[in-house]
């Protein structure tokens, strides 16, 4: 929702060359919300699955919850969620629901709510709906204005027109005459509407009038199609008239079945447009018989030369016409993935204008701004007209950026799209810049695991990948410095001192003697290790050895077998190898010196040896264990004299390293330490502070 204290400040994007593989798609948040809503009113247990899990789909969870609804998640994981619903009867009639920034929560619930507290009466302070600031500037007065001449009781609590609601009841429902809304700011109204007056349309048909034009149709017609699966047949007449029948009632279809989010997809579309230059990407999730009126986008990515096979429920897509074509398009009935095509202009050859598009001043934040200030930043040439923008790539060499998201997911996803930018025509042969994303996190609104998804498929420009890393002798605090720091910038971490205790257990395991060079090598060049999670895993498809390589006995294993070259030689690439995108931090004794000599920053991290010894007393006492601090001095002493005078690979810091003596600094000092000196190895933090400019 809003940015916290455990989502990263920014994620650096090297420059990144190509694009391929298999990605799927998350679950459609339009369609997610609609169903659990649905499910929700309607009686009986309905399953859904392929549910989206995200801030949006949560903060509805958590309100059906908070209503009575019962919402049990499947045993088997990836299984089906079930939602059993309130058959339009209030099982509470007085809440307080927190809904975060997600229009297809509180549109539709302010709607179903108003409806119900005036059939079935409150109490107490009834329902009171809100959301994070940026919610409470989101416009939701023409939903208001179409339900208070209903007879519904609907208070604007802070601002008239804007969340947050104060819902109440009961009072007299009038529905004899056409119920109008306006439809030229939001289709979500409308929407809101025709999912809630199901429930009262028992006894007599209702007839809904769209005021002004509508804007977002398509997303009209998902409401009207999952409506339809609930058992609602809605008549329209064009745009303007919508008929619920006499004796419309919810009946759950018992299973639905949520398709992957063609919104999500056309980051996705926008990257292989760009850079799928060997063989096509696969999205799967949507495609050709998909509900949703963003799998449009493909005619648009196609105007701009994507080339594009649709099958049911996937797409293909590779570079076609390059570098992509200018366009000028009416993007009204694609509002959303419509801001990808602002990215892809950044690759046409002349200047590409979207129009139509005034309802992104009130979507997450006011997206034409927004993307004019963003994309300028590359030396873009941006024009903001008040329902239009027209995007001109730089004409050299892109300018390095720090992009602000605004909390706006879509701003981040889109982000990603400028890390193509040494394929972007006009640029060739200038340096590329990395592309900084700040608070990546934000994309969490509908697409949590985007930047690992999107990750996954890149090919970063040859040396590209940054490496950091941190060398040390042992109980120094390299491994949590290297985690920290890891995450702080979201990059991969490699602890090379759990790979070695993983090779002495996996030794230990098969009965190879510690001094059988040979095969200790053989057994560490193919030796099945994951680090996900913050956990080890060893073998396929996986134990959890974590705890165990933390046993002292497998750590004095791994200091013996770590001298043996032939066993550091056949790590060598088994380590290289985790240099992957966005970038690598690695702890360990020859990170700087060995594994990665062209590393961009070095630090070699010491303690003095009595400190660490009370470091390791203190976590051994933790953990239950008990020893004594002389002898874990003595210990320690004799390791590190081992360290530095083995002849393969002795701990020693690399002529460039940094030396940081962390024995008076706290972890979180020594990061911001650290930190800096990443933002100087690479001439600063690009365009200035890490936070969004006060709205
Ligand atoms: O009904 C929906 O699911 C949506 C409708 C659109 O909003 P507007 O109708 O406000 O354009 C869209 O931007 C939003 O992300 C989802
Ligand atoms: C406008 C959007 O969200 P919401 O459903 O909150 O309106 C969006 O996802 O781009």
């Amino acid at each position: 929702m809003s940015a916290s204290a455990d989502r990263p400040p920014f994620l650096d994007l090297p420059p990144l060359v190509a694009l391929g593989g298999t990605v799927r798609l998350p679950g459609s948040k339009s369609i997610s919300n609609r169903v659990l809503l649905l499910a929700g009113l309607a009686e009986g247990t309905t399953l859904v699955h392929d549910l989206l899990a995200s801030d949006d789909t949560a903060v509805m969870l958590d309100a059906l919850r908070t209503l009575g609804c019962t919402v049990t998640p499947s045993a088997t994981p990836g299984g089906p969620l079930a939602v059993t619903g309130l058959g339009g009867r209030l099982a509470v009639k007085e809440a307080d629901l927190f809904l975060g920034n997600a229009g297809t929560a509180m549109r539709p619930l302010a709607a179903a709510l108003a409806l119900l507290a005036a059939r079935q009466g409150t109490t107490g302070a009834g329902f009171r709906l809100r959301g994070i600031p940026r919610m409470h500037e989101r416009p939701i007065g023409d939903l208001v204005e179409a339900l208070r001449p209903l007879g519904c009781q609907v208070a604007c609590t802070g601002t008239e027109g804007y969340p947050p609601l104060a819902l109440s009841g009961p009072g007299a429902l009038a529905l004899d005459a056409s119920i109008r809304v306006r439809g030229d700011v939001s289709s979500q109204f409308l929407t809101a509407l025709l999912l809630a007056l199901p429930l009262v349309a028992e006894d007599r048909a209702l007839q809904v009038e769209v005021q002004g034009e509508l804007i977002s149709k398509p997303y009209v017609e998902i409401t009207l199609k999952l409506l339809a699966r609930f058992g609602i047949a809605v008549e329209r007449e064009g745009w303007q008239r919508f008929t619920l029948p006499a004796g419309s009632r919810y009946r759950s279809p018992g299973a639905v079945h949520v398709e992957g989010d063609a919104s999500s997809a056309s980051y996705f579309i926008g990257a292989a447009a760009i850079a799928a230059v060997d063989a096509p990407l696969r999205i799967e999730g949507v495609g050709a018989d998909s509900i949703q009126g963003d799998i449009r986008f493909v005619d648009a990515a196609r105007a701009m030369g994507a080339d594009v096979t649709m099958e049911a429920n996937a797409l293909l897509v590779k570079r076609g016409a390059w570098p992509l074509k200018a366009v000028d398009l009416d993007c009204n009935a694609i509002p959303d993935a419509a801001m990808t095509l602002a990215v892809m202009a950044l690759y046409a050859q002349g200047t590409t204008r979207l129009s139509n598009i005034a309802s992104w001043r009130v979507k997450e934040t006011d997206r034409l701004a927004a993307m004019r200030a963003e994309l300028t930043k590359f030396g873009a040439t941006v024009i903001e007209g008040p329902d239009f923008l027209e995007v001109t790539p730089p004409a050299g060499a892109w300018q390095r950026a720090a992009l602000h998201t605004y909390d706006d997911h879509r701003m981040a996803m889109c982000a990603s799209l400028a890390a193509f930018n040494p394929l972007a025509p006009g640029a060739a042969g200038q340096p590329a810049v990395a592309v900084r994303v700040l608070d990546p996190g934000c994309v969490a609104k509908t697409y949590p695991d985007y930047f690992a998804d999107f990750l996954a498929l890149v090919t970063p420009q040859a040396g590209a990948v940054p490496v950091i890393t941190i060398d040390g002798p042992t109980a120094s605090g390299k491994g949590t410095l290297a985690s920290r720091v890891a995450q702080r910038l979201g990059y991969h971490h490699l602890d090379s001192g759990a790979l070695y205790r993983a090779c002495a257990l996996a030794a230990q395991r098969a009965g190879i003697a510690p001094d059988d060079e040979p095969a200790l090598a053989a057994l560490a060049a193919a030796l099945p290790l994951r680090f996900e999670g913050g956990r080890a895993w060893l073998g396929t498809p996986g134990e959890d050895v974590t705890d165990r390589l933390r046993e002292e006995a497998i750590g004095q294993m791994a200091s013996q077998i770590a001298a043996l070259p032939a066993l550091r030689a056949a790590l060598l690439d088994w380590q290289r190898r985790c240099r992957r995108a966005p970038g690598l931090v690695t702890d360990g004794r020859d990170m700087g010196t060995v594994i990665f000599p062209d590393a961009q920053l070095k630090v070699f991290l010491t303690a003095s040896a009595a400190q660490r010894a009370e470091r390791r007393h203190r976590q051994l006492a933790a953990a239950g264990v008990s020893a004594t601090l002389p002898a874990l001095l003595a210990d320690l002493e004799a390791r590190d004299a081992r360290d530095r005078s083995r002849s393969s690979a002795p701990l020693k810091a690399a002529e460039d390293a940094r030396q940081l003596d962390n024995s008076a600094l706290s972890i979180e000092a020594s990061v911001e330490q650290l930190l800096r000196w990443w933002d100087d190895a690479q001439g600063g933090a690009p365009h200035g502070p890490e936070h969004a400019p006060a709205a």
